[in-house]
């Protein structure tokens, strides 16, 4: 992990009682959580409790009502989403941020940020599947292929801290192991947004749960894991043993 002048890792990612939504509408109600610097954090709930609102508002595209989103003890709450990204936000929507009439390639270099071409080899590195399509138009891929595309676009900006809104939505199970083979290697702080619970379990340190733009639950992941009553209650799933 990169190392900022006072030998620090970058990345440490501190939400204070945020409130946003959308325009005067109130989604995110108080929401206060934090990821040190290279930390995991699952941030799940039931449909429709603020997840995706939560992950846009970081990045600056909510109107935020309160509260602050602080990167290495920057306050972020004020500043323009490419400005949050010049300061180490990378944002992987569901969506899947990619253009369609580019080819790979061309994708991968509008996510350069002004560094040199060389860098696109990082992309076709943790994704061998995008350097074999790299002539190919970005509209032609599979899901999975525009999702490593979309992955592989937002770390070419070098982010320090990485926010994922379901990844794996729509994958086949094969595809769900190389992305999170690929993520799992990441040496940065994630927050990952996913349905597929038990993996997201998995590859995150610490768990959030919202319901109904609140945090109502925050400890360890793996405990989580195999508390079958949290996760019945928070989600109404249980998870195969
Ligand atoms: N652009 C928007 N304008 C107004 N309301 C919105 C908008 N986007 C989402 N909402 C509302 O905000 C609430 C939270 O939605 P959000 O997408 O953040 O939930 P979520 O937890 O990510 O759900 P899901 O798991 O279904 O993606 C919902 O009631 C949704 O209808």
């Amino acid at each position: 992990m990169p190392t900022d002048p006072g030998g620090k890792s970058p990345g440490s990612l501190e939400v204070a009682d945020l409130r946003a939504g959308y325009g005067k509408t109130l989604i995110l109600d108080g929401i206060s959580f934090s990821v040190p610097a290279g930390g995991r954090l699952a941030l799940l709930g039931r449909n429709g409790v603020g997840k995706t609102t939560t992950l846009a508002t970081l990045v600056g595209q909510t109107t935020r009502h309160g509260g602050g989103i602080r990167l290495d003890g920057v306050e972020l709450g004020g500043m323009s989403s490419s400005a949050r990204a010049a300061a180490g936000l990378g944002y992987v929507p569901q969506t899947r941020d990619i253009f369609k009439s580019l080819t790979v390639e061309e994708n991968l270099v509008t996510g350069l940020k002004g560094r040199p071409r060389c860098a696109l080899e990082e992309a076709y590195t943790l994704f061998p599947r995008l350097g074999e399509r790299r002539r190919n138009g970005g509209g032609d891929l599979s899901g999975g292929e525009q999702q490593m595309l979309s992955v592989a676009r937002a770390l070419l900006g070098k982010p320090t801290v990485l926010l994922l809104d379901e990844p794996l939505e729509g994958l086949a199970p094969v595809i769900c192991d190389t992305l999170m083979a690929a993520l799992s290697g990441l040496d940065m702080t994630v927050v990952l947004v996913e349905q597929q619970v038990d993996r997201a379990l998995e590859f995150a340190d610490r768990v959030v749960f919202l319901d109904r733009g609140r945090v109502v639950h925050a400890g360890p992941a793996a405990q989580a894991r195999t508390d079958t009553a949290l996760l019945e209650r928070h989600l109404g799933v249980v998870l195969a043993a």
